[in-house]
């Protein structure tokens, strides 16, 4: 998939999808130094996470102000976000959580380099002070149980999780409700038959 097969799945401005296709190439040139996505899913790059990563913005909330992204690794979804939210929604604020401090380097750089704004917290999601977010979005962290417990930290009231989830995630959904309540509903991902968007609010203690 490439850029243009990426425009038309997805409405972007001209703008945008040149901040992406520097994105794009700045993941080829970090990736073999710092592996930011599998080598495997380099080739099709542009769907396995910039499409896959453009579908969660698009299942949030159009009010939302403040967006949290967690475990952003090298850029998913939350540099996805912020290059979307740059052109259509600049008011959002974007900040993305990554422990490692070399993938946090390289988010920068993107920013940077697209001339696009977002926060980036070189620090443990535990160790961050509640950022009261109106979303928080997390793709390849941790089991839902977990996810739950960080996005119970970070969230606003009435804030909404976005959370990006593959095949055997039903498991993972009865082992959350031993230890919470919450409402779902689960969106299909437009790329992954198996994969779906776990979209998540009324987040509470059982
Ligand atoms: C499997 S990667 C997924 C990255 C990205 N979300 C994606 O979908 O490609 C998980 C990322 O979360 C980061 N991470 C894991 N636990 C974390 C924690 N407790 N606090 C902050 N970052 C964490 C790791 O450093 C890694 O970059």
């Amino acid at each position: 998939m490439t850029a243009e097969f990426f425009a038309d799945q997805v409405d972007v401005s001209r703008e945008t999808l040149e901040r992406l296709e520097i994105y794009a190439r700045l993941i080829e040139r970090w990736n073999p130094k710092i592996n930011l996505v599998s080598r495997r899913t380099l080739d099709d790059l542009w769907n396995r996470h910039f499409l896959d990563s453009a579908q969660v913005f698009d299942a949030a909330p159009l009010n939302a102000s403040t967006w949290a992204d967690l475990g952003t690794g090298g850029g998913f979804p939350g540099l996805i976000v912020a290059i979307m939210a740059a052109d259509v929604r600049p008011d959002l604020r974007v900040t993305c959580v990554e422990s490692d401090s070399r993938k946090a380097t390289f988010l920068r750089t993107v920013l940077r380099e697209t001339g696009v704004s977002a926060t980036v917290l070189n620090k443990r999601i535990e160790a961050v002070e509640p950022l009261a977010a109106d979303v928080v979005s997390a793709r390849a962290l941790a089991p839902l149980p977990r996810l739950l417990d960080f996005a119970d930290r970070h969230l606003a009231e009435n804030g909404t999780a976005l959370f990006s989830k593959g095949e055997g995630y039903e498991k993972e959904f009865q082992d959350a409700l031993e230890t919470w309540r919450f409402q779902v509903d689960k969106i299909p991902s437009r790329t992954n038959s198996e994969a779906v968007i776990l979209r998540v609010g009324e987040i509470e203690r059982a």
